[in-house]
């Protein structure tokens, strides 16, 4: 029995360790999975390609579990995702593996969106690569476009399909979510409720520049980088998750000039918002 499946990277509009309120938008940068299921085999193999592979295999284990199998097998992942940079890495890699063993399974029509979401999400919180499960990471990546969480709650609160360019700038250096400072991160709570609420009222740009400013001063990444890209004419710019990676919302007009900006502190993938989401192959 075998399936295939992808899923989206996503950017960060709301980080959610503060406050527990988050906003996402996917990105077309993919994670592919490849699920390969055997009734006779015993536990779950899972390549990641050099990363820690715990998070798929727990992925595989639990939806087999939902739907009642004892089987065993193998899964691997290929990703264009910069892993641990703030780029839903870990929720794309989730959501891929968990439809991809629905569709070995042959029961696509048998499970709903929000049921493949919360299995990942569920896996994700017991491999520890989140912290407050990610649920507006894992809901833009397999939904698309953008989504507005609770992440308390495990709810999607709003959904809209976006049309943007994106620019990321990709630091070499990683940072892991769950190694996140989180108290120093609660002391700005208050302003990113505020900028959760500004993201609600529709104010996608604001919210992400405001986001990005205050995650990079509890956090200490450079303010400059996200200045920088505005004043080259961005029309948002902001740190990306607990980072190290920066996302900037620009129009054709200042593409070239903003990556020209960004290409001075590492490396730029040019992308857009994808609207479709995960989608089994
Ligand atoms: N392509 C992948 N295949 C399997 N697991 C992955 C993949 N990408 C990320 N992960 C898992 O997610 C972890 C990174 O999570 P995290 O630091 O939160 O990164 P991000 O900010 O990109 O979500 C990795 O250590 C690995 O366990
Ligand atoms: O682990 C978590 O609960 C979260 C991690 C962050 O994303 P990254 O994992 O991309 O840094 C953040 O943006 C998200 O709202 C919640």
């Amino acid at each position: 029995m075998k399936g295939r499946a992808k899923a989206c990277g996503a950017i960060t509009i709301v980080n959610a360790i503060a406050g527990w309120r988050g906003a996402a938008l996917a990105v077309d940068l993919h994670t592919t999975a490849e699920v390969n299921l055997d009734s006779e085999a015993d536990g779950v193999m899972g390549d990641a390609g050099g990363l820690d592979p715990t998070l798929i295999e727990t992925c595989v284990e639990k939806t087999l579990d939902w739907f009642g199998y004892d089987f065993g097998g193998g899964v691997k992942t290929e990703s264009e995702i910069p892993p641990s940079r703030g780029l839903k890495s870990s929720s794309a890699a989730a959501n891929a593996v968990v439809l991809a063993t629905v569709s070995a399974l042959g029961k696509v029509d048998e499970i709903t969106e929000k049921e493949v979401l919360d299995i990942g999400v569920e896996a994700a919180v017991e491999s520890d690569v989140t912290i407050t499960g990610a649920y507006d990471d894992a809901s833009a990546s397999l939904y698309g476009g953008l989504t507005i969480t609770d992440n308390w709650e495990r709810e999607v609160l709003k959904r809209r399909e976006i049309d943007e360019e994106v620019l990321i700038l990709v630091p070499d250096k990683q940072a892991h979510s769950s190694e996140t400072n989180v108290e120093r991160a609660e002391l700005l709570e208050p302003l990113v409720l505020k900028a959760h609420e500004m993201v609600v009222d529709g104010m996608l740009y604001d919210a992400l520049t405001l986001n990005g400013v205050l995650y990079c001063a509890t956090l200490g990444y450079k303010q400059d980088i996200a200045l920088d890209a505005l004043e080259a004419g961005a029309k948002a710019a902001g740190l990306s998750g607990t980072g190290t990676a920066y996302a900037g919302l620009v129009e054709s007009g200042s593409k070239e000039t903003v990556k020209e900006v960004w290409q001075e502190y590492g490396d730029v993938i040019e992308t857009k918002v994808d609207n479709e989401g995960g989608i089994v192959l």
